[in-house]
């Protein structure tokens, strides 16, 4: 069954269409990849889905219920949870601060409820307290649990912001390009970070992600968005052997240079 449900949803930002009449379906406990070249709509996709920005048409199902309408902290506490493309910690707080932050919607069943469960806190700081424990635990990071966000690595930093998401126990995760700036070693173990969210979790992961090594390695199926529009989807190697996806690269990569959006052909 999907978890996420996306109708033909459109954003238009006076006459430019960022997201146009887009359709995508998420099966649940699946990791799927949105790919596309630079502008293509893939942030502005993730802020439809969390509510950043409403669509002009179109419909979002999260397990059957629409999230058009809600406020981003309403998707949150409906179950979605996302990181950004640039990293946005509170840099003069410890690790253990950024997450109890994060942390100000109501508990659901969840794989925190199970362990949180056995114990009895006192008050709600503490139980957030052992919430950022438990999250920075599972992503790797409990030695920096009072270390400044600021002095963390920067690979750790991005690990403290999915930490972040997961501590609101979230069914669906949305990582808007968690390899950015990431070096090869730091790319490998965010890919096994990525695979336990989803097996010991349970939480579906939508990556936006240009690190194509990582993404035809870790997706189960991907999306390809090109001027807002689905040009390709399917499975790794059919996405990577698809003449439409291709051409949307390298006509992105003339772009760059001497041609407008007019001069490129279209797929
Ligand atoms: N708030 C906004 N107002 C006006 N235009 C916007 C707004 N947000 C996005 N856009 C435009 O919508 C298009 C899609 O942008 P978006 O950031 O979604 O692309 P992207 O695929 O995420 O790109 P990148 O890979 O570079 O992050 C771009 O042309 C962008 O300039």
């Amino acid at each position: 069954m999907n978890i996420l449900e996306v109708q033909g949803v459109t954003k238009t930002f006076g006459g430019l269409t960022a997201v146009n009449d887009v359709t995508l379906e998420v099966p649940r406990e699946a990791i799927v990849s949105i790919i596309g070249p630079n502008g293509a709509g893939k942030t502005t996709f993730f802020n439809l889905v969390t509510g950043i920005y409403s669509p002009d048409r179109g419909t979002i199902r999260l397990d059957r219920r629409e999230l058009i309408g809600l406020r981003p902290d309403q998707v949150v506490s409906a179950g979605i949870a996302r990181t950004f493309q640039n990293i946005r910690l509170f840099s003069t707080m410890t690790a253990e601060e950024n997450i109890m932050v994060g942390r100000h919607t109501r508990l659901r069943a969840g794989y925190l409820d199970a362990v949180l469960r056995t114990r009895r806190f006192h008050s709600s700081e503490e139980e957030a307290r052992e919430v950022a424990r438990v999250m920075l635990d599972f992503v790797g990071l409990g030695r920096w649990r009072r270390e400044l966000a600021t002095n963390l690595p920067y690979g750790d930093q991005r690990k403290l912001e999915i930490a972040r998401a997961l501590a609101t126990t979230p069914k669906l995760v949305l990582l808007d390009e968690p390899a950015a700036g990431m070096n090869p070693r730091e790319t490998e173990d965010l890919k096994a970070l990525i695979r336990r969210i989803r097996d010991e979790l349970g939480v579906t992961v939508v990556l936006i992600e240009h690190d194509m090594r990582l993404v035809m390695t870790l997706s189960e199926h991907i999306t390809v968005l090109d001027y807002g529009t689905k040009i390709s989807e399917g499975l790794p190697h059919q996405v990577r052997n698809d003449p439409r996806v291709m051409e949307a690269y390298l006509g992105r990569g003339a772009a760059a240079g001497e041609y407008g959006k007019e001069a490129r052909p279209h797929a």
